[in-house]
């Protein structure tokens, strides 16, 4: 591609590129030193509270060993023990009862009962823990053209099962595709009509956001809400949920205070006046990764890591071309002597932080032997900032807007998620990952791929509004002469390919582990998330609500 001279900046509307990227800002932090009161006082964890969530947690424990796997009740036990967030506690034991549900199932070549809303539950939660039940199992609800059968309009309960079992679904599945649609049109019908209030917010949230998209956290906190209403909830299980939501987000909190204040160390505020000033929301994120107490520090290195993305990429988009290519090939070198003395102090301030930042992440996982794993993760913020600088090259080559396929290239790249997944191994146990994980992963295998495409693709369609850059959408409507919504509609077309093959890459023979696969599928929920209602990351007050919901308010006992 043939590049402008540096100097010669495309004008718009009397402006220079450099001063209309410099003259864009962004709305302060909504959150400020809030946090920072969340210390090892405010949220100590009290041994009474101990005693009674493990008192509670014995009786689930029970509760489950007790109910017989080849009831239907114990299907709807692990559904609600996965759903109120808990499942974390009773892994092994889920993984073995599911298992002979798996098997018993096949033996008797997936014969059921007739209820949709068991056939649809078993089938969600058996893909959902890697087994390849065939849809075919839905066939006995539609009729001989592949219709699903009128008479389920009045079936609520059946039908937001079979909704939510239909996310699951992979390619050539015509049969959950069509699913989806029969199901969304009768339950948005359904919804002004409910009386059953658990019912109605279960229909609803599914509706907002499907179960196989949803955030963990925020999926366990809206659960819990609907499953109290539910009459037939189960008293112990609820108020276990409710304990160790909780304790959970006195954990989470403490980590936002300690974040915070190694943020406002950094000094981002007044050294990079520039660069969107989000430690809470970027927590936020992480936390969508993984939220379990053993990924403490995974989450702390991920978010390390993610803050120092934000900054690059508001630096990637507010720097002149010049600066930005001292400050590429530097990093391309990542020379830890460096100091850029030429170049401005914010310019400086991100090489050192992102240096320092690293460092202090190689140092902590040196005591364990695993330094090595930070090389992957270097190895993949450098590919970040290299496609950042590619695409500051198309908009200073006279706005050029790239080929679909060039633009792929690179922006699915810029969309930060393969550097994310891999980084969100480095501060995992050395029991769940291994140097053939981070060999595997820094390889972009389709389901990193797709994750990372989704990202990029949400992020292009409500992205516009703050970027000067082109966008999927752009592409589209140059290469192919669509229309703008011709282009919308095609790019989500693709999003939904992208679940597909996720999904399918969840489903045995998994090409790793699933603690892995799911920090995969959880970076593509949390994308869902963010871009659900415009750019809630670039804009604070559309995160506000789950801000608060997840680490402000305590869900009353
Ligand atoms: C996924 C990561 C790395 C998150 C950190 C924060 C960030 C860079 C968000 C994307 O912002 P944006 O919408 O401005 O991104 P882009 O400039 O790539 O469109």
């Amino acid at each position: 591609m043939e590049m402008c001279a540096p100097h010669v900046s495309a004008m718009k509307n009397g402006k220079s590129l450099d001063e209309i990227r410099k003259s864009a800002t962004f709305h302060p932090s909504i959150w400020g030193d809030f946090f920072l009161k969340y210390d090892s006082n405010n949220t100590k964890i009290t041994d009474a509270e101990q005693e009674e969530l493990a008192k509670h947690k014995e009786m689930v424990r029970k509760m489950l060993s007790q109910t017989p796997n080849d009831s239907t009740c114990k299907l709807e036990l692990i559904d609600e023990i996965q759903r109120l967030g808990v499942e974390y506690h009773f892994e092994k034991e889920i993984e073995e009862s599911l298992k002979h549900i798996h098997d018993s199932y096949m033996q008797r070549n997936c014969k059921d009962n007739d209820d949709l809303h068991i056939v649809a539950l078993r089938f969600r939660l058996l893909r959902q823990q890697g087994y390849n039940v065939p849809c075919g199992v839905f066939c006995k609800f539609t009729d001989s053209e592949g219709n699903y059968e009128a008479s389920l309009q009045n079936d609520v309960e059946g039908l937001l099962n079979l909704y939510e079992a239909a996310h699951l679904l992979t390619h050539d599945e015509g049969i959950l595709e069509n699913a989806i649609e029969f199901c969304s049109s009768h339950l948005h019908a359904s919804l002004h009509k409910l009386d059953d209030v658990s019912l109605s917010k279960r229909v609803g949230e599914a509706l907002e956001m499907p179960n196989r998209w949803s955030l963990a956290r925020l999926g366990a906190r809206k659960f819990i809400s609907a499953y109290q209403e539910d009459e037939a909830h189960n008293e112990i299980l609820l108020n276990f949920a409710k304990l160790d939501f909780n304790l959970l987000q006195k954990m989470h909190q403490r980590e936002l205070s300690d974040a915070t204040r190694w943020w406002k160390k950094l000094d981002v505020a007044n050294k990079i006046p520039h660069a969107r000033d989000r430690i809470a929301e970027l927590y936020l994120w992480v936390l969508g990764v993984f939220f379990e107490p053993c990924y403490a520090k995974a989450r702390r290195i991920l978010l390390k890591c993610i803050s120092m993305a934000s900054i690059a990429d508001d630096t990637y988009e507010y720097a002149t071309l010049e600066e930005l290519r001292i400050l590429t090939d530097a990093i391309e070198r990542w020379d830890v002597n460096e100091t850029l003395e030429d170049s401005p102090p914010y310019i400086q301030m991100l090489y050192r932080s992102l240096i320092k930042t690293y460092t202090e992440i190689e140092d902590e996982m040196a005591k364990t032997g695993e330094s090595y794993r930070v090389q992957y993760a270097k190895q993949e913020m450098k590919k970040l900032l290299v496609s950042y600088f590619d695409e500051v090259k198309w908009l200073y080559n006279d706005n050029y807007i790239p080929t679909p396929g060039e633009y792929l290239k690179v922006s699915v790249v810029s969309g930060g998620y393969m550097m994310l997944s891999t980084t969100s191994l480095v501060g995992m146990g050395d029991d769940q990952v291994t140097k053939n994980d981070f060999d595997w992963i820094v390889n972009e295998p389709l389901i990193d791929r797709a994750s990372a495409l989704l990202a990029r693709l949400l992020d292009d369609l409500v992205g516009d509004e703050y970027e000067e850059k082109p966008s999927s959408i752009h592409c589209y409507m140059r290469q192919y002469g669509m229309s703008e919504d011709d282009a919308r509609a095609k790019i989500k077309q693709q999003m939904k390919n992208a679940w597909k093959d996720m999904n399918q890459e969840c489903l045995e023979p998994t090409p790793a582990s699933m603690p892995i696969l799911m920090r995969i599928i959880n970076l593509a929920r949390a994308a869902q998330l963010i871009y659900s209602n415009g750019d809630c990351y670039t804009d604070p007050n559309k995160a506000k609500e789950w801000v608060k919901m997840l680490l402000i308010e305590a869900v009353p006992i």
